[in-house]
């Protein structure tokens, strides 16, 4: 089955229970991706570059592997190209004219190339969800924030919306506070909440993949701690690749380390690894802060 033919599948499916049995709602959800038990890999990189429209060439032959259910960091000086690497991975690169691809960013286990030119960017967003440096709720009550991306992939069912809305507000570990002004201004939440409400809003829709840009860089030590204890539950459920400037975030909570420079991967592994036993000088000149 297609990459888009499983989206389609998995809404109709979601929609029919419903409707058909609408005290079951639990049953009604699109569903948390399995994990990938007989593959580990939920996507990968081959020979991956990137072009801005101007003609820079910000990534260079990238080929690195995203395994199911691991939080991956990316880390490297400032310009390296971590941001446009990430990017590349839900298509927002597709938003400015001119951008190009070259290679594949492979999708498991459909094998389906994210960037070939038969998938579509809105439903590959669906699927790898992304979250901001800065908190960016839209300026819309707490509940249809979440919401959002259910009403994208077509789910008209408000049973259904509720509760995939309570689901994903409670997988990110801000149900508490919010439970009791879900129709009250996103912008009346703390910095630290806003942003636990945009991964919400990113996990609403179930993504396999959720991409995640410094997001910590905007809060403040106790709002920060609570979104990497956040990351490190979500990763039982979700493929998390985030980008950090944070060397002891990305040693604290993930579990592979790629580290760029200059558009090129330079080394990817085991975290520890990459930080106690780096195989580049690369790697070991910036994780012991000779540059960067
Ligand atoms: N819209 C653009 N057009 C042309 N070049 C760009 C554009 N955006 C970024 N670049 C260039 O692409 C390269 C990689 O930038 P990118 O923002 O991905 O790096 P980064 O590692 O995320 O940096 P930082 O840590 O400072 O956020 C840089 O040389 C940057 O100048």
């Amino acid at each position: 089955m297609s990459y888009t033919e499983t989206l389609s599948a998995r809404n109709t499916a979601s929609e029919t229970v419903k409707d058909a049995t609408p005290e079951s709602t639990t049953e009604s959800l699109p569903p948390i991706p399995p994990a990938a038990e007989s593959n580990p890999l939920r996507a990968r990189m081959e020979d991956f570059s990137f072009f801005y429209a101007d003609g820079t060439q910000a990534i260079k032959n990238v080929s690195m592997p995203i395994l199911d259910r691991h939080v991956t960091a990316i880390i490297g000086p400032s310009g390296c190209g971590k941001s446009t690497l990430l990017r590349s991975l839900n298509r927002m690169h597709d938003l400015y004219p001119g951008n190009r691809y070259q290679g594949k960013i492979v999708l498991e286990p459909e094998e389906e190339n994210l960037i070939g030119d038969d998938s579509d960017p809105v439903l590959v967003r669906l699927r790898v969800g992304m979250v901001f440096q800065k908190p960016n709720p839209f300026p819309k009550s707490i509940y249809e924030n979440v919401a959002a991306g259910l009403r994208v992939r077509g789910i008209k069912n408000s049973s259904v919306i509720d509760e995939a809305v309570e689901q994903a507000l409670r997988r990110s570990a801000i149900w508490d506070e919010v439970k009791d002004k879900l129709h009250g201004s996103a912008y009346e939440l703390s910095g630290g909440q806003q942003q636990r409400l945009c991964i919400a809003r990113a996990l609403a829709p179930n993504p396999e993949i959720l991409l995640l840009d410094e997001p910590t860089s905007a809060l403040d030590p106790i709002a920060t701690a609570k979104v990497e204890d956040l990351v490190q539950e979500l990763s039982e459920t979700v493929t998390v690749v985030i980008v950090t400037h944070n060397m002891q975030q990305a040693a604290r909570i993930s579990h592979r380390t790629a580290f760029m420079y200059l558009g090129e991967l330079i080394e990817f592994g085991v975290t520890d690894n990459i930080f106690t036993n780096p195989q580049h000088p690369g790697t070991e000149s910036y994780i012991t802060g000779r540059y960067g």
